[in-house]
């Protein structure tokens, strides 16, 4: 992987050998040293030590657990670490961010039984039901009133209905992700939910809300169906896992060893294209329409839900190129006259063109905030995983940081400014961490150049000073307000 490390896709992350990160950058966000250590929640000082790794030690398959014990984690984390012995040697791999906001809960298979109560439709789960073992099956009543749902049905069953192909195409630190091939292809996001070590129910139900809610936005991703089944793994998709972790080497465990009772939930979404990390970019008007495309979505968002991503990794922006096809009906109405006996040369039109006929989309929402209905208490993650802050050696882990220190904490509240962050976080991966040709004409050139102005005016902290707060030298507090000033500025 070209930046050392992998931000998303399992539950274990690496950090490169190469902390001095920004030293090789004329505009180093400044913020990383001195959030470090400054963390609103004290508790997340004295966690953030506890993770630091030391090169070339079998760090990489521990991890702290709640009571402060080191243990291993299971099978896969010792093939992790083989596979890091064969092909990342470069790597140094430990577990900094686990998962987002996934606790390890502290429940028993019976904690999340199946009996069905009549489902209360109480809006406000999040304070309420996090950590309540004796409210599991309430969840429970409630996740499958969400999707319509009296019990949950058998996986089995469910995969059944596919009558298409089915590929595994990613994996993520507790779910494992298939395409079912189709004239319009869907991914199910199948995440096994309630057990210890697994995703708690309470952050299924945000995760699901604020999908279902932002499905119809532009810039967002499409939920189609969300189903709770329960059950073994399909043989189906174990051999499409085995067929991933043959070309790919999967990082997460076999799914064969689910017990018949295991529950899962499926979100059927539409298929969003190839994510940023793994996208090679040909040119700047496609990295500048991905820079203007995340900052509309998320200004979107705001505006009308008070939407804040606070995961906005490049993991979790998905890029699919419209093809020729698709274009067709657009170039009949382009006049291509202008172009005859002009000086303009027409490769520059047709580029930017391309570059604009780009689609976005947001995913994963597990961390995600936002107002669910106007009345209604905020749907959040409470972010009380202290290994969220304790990541190093990427931006992305400052990013974290950086929240927690414009959130003080108040992760209910409404703190637009967090999609600044990540979108500041966005234009460093794309001006740093992509390799993009060297702009080709003038247009892309100051393309470019717009890119890293925006680069230095988001920038979180620039050069603080005694008694100066951190963050105010950012002029933008929304990701609206932004899109506003974008839009003034360049009337393109
Ligand atoms: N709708 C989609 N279309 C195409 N690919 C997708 C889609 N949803 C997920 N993926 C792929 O699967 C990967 C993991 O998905 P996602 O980020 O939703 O899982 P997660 O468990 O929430 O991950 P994380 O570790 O970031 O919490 C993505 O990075 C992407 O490559």
């Amino acid at each position: 992987m070209s930046s050392g490390m992998r931000t998303y896709g399992t539950g274990r992350r690496y950090v490169s050998k190469d902390n001095a990160i920004w030293a090789s950058l004329d505009e180093s966000p400044q913020a990383l040293h001195i959030l470090d250590t400054n963390v609103t929640n004290n508790e997340l000082n004295k966690h953030a030590s506890s993770f630091s790794i030391e090169i070339g030690k079998k760090a990489s398959c521990v991890k702290k657990s709640e009571d402060e014990s080191v243990k291993l984690l299971p099978k896969a984390a010792d093939k992790t670490e083989e596979r890091h012995k064969k092909s990342n040697s470069h790597l140094v791999p430990t577990i900094i961010v686990p998962s987002h906001g996934r606790n390890i809960a502290k429940t028993s298979d019976s904690d999340v039984n199946t009996s069905i109560t009549e489902s209360k439709m109480t809006e406000n789960l999040n304070a309420g039901l996090q950590n309540r073992p004796q409210r599991k099956s309430t969840q429970l009543s409630y996740l499958l009133g969400l999707v319509d749902q009296q019990i949950p049905i058998s996986f089995r069953d469910y995969i059944k209905t596919f009558k298409s192909s089915i590929y595994k195409i990613g994996e993520a630190s507790y779910s494992e992700v298939f395409k079912v091939e189709k004239d319009e292809p869907i991914v199910l996001k199948i995440m096994p939910f309630g057990k210890e070590n697994q995703i708690r129910c309470s952050d299924i139900i945000n995760e699901l809300k604020i999908t279902k809610r932002l499905s119809s936005l532009e810039g967002y991703v499409d939920l189609q169906e969300a189903v709770i089944v329960k059950g073994t793994y399909p043989s189906i998709l174990i051999k499409e896992w085995d067929r991933y972790d043959r070309q790919k080497e999967s990082e997460n465990e076999r799914p064969d060893f689910f017990h018949s009772s295991q529950l899962f939930c499926i979100l059927c979404l539409s298929h969003g294209g190839t994510d940023l990390e793994h996208l090679e970019l040909s040119d700047w008007f496609e990295t500048w329409n991905i820079f203007l495309k995340a900052a509309k979505a998320l200004a979107t968002g705001e505006r009308k839900f008070e939407f804040e991503h606070r995961d906005m990794h490049w993991g979790n922006i998905l890029i699919k190129r419209r093809n020729d096809e698709d274009l067709s009906y657009l170039l009949d109405e382009v006049s291509f006259d202008e172009f005859e006996d002009s000086n303009t040369s027409f490769p520059v039109s047709e580029r930017s063109f391309t570059a604009d006929s780009l689609e976005i989309t947001l995913i994963d929402f597990t961390l995600a905030r936002m107002r669910h209905t106007g009345s209604s208490s905020p749907i959040f993650n409470e972010f009380d995983d202290p290994e969220l802050f304790s990541g190093r050696g990427d931006y992305q882990f400052d990013i974290y940081r950086l929240m927690a220190k414009v959130t003080k904490g108040q992760w209910g509240e409404y703190f637009p400014k967090t999609n600044i962050l990540w979108l500041h976080y966005l234009l460093y991966q794309l001006l740093y961490k992509k390799t993009i040709p060297k702009p080709r004409d003038l247009r892309e050139q100051q393309l470019k150049e717009r890119l890293t102005k925006l680069f230095k005016l988001l920038e979180p902290v620039r050069r603080p000073h005694k008694g100066s707060c951190p963050l105010q030298n950012c002029a933008f507090p929304s990701a609206a307000s932004l899109d506003e000033w974008i839009n003034q500025q360049y009337d393109d």
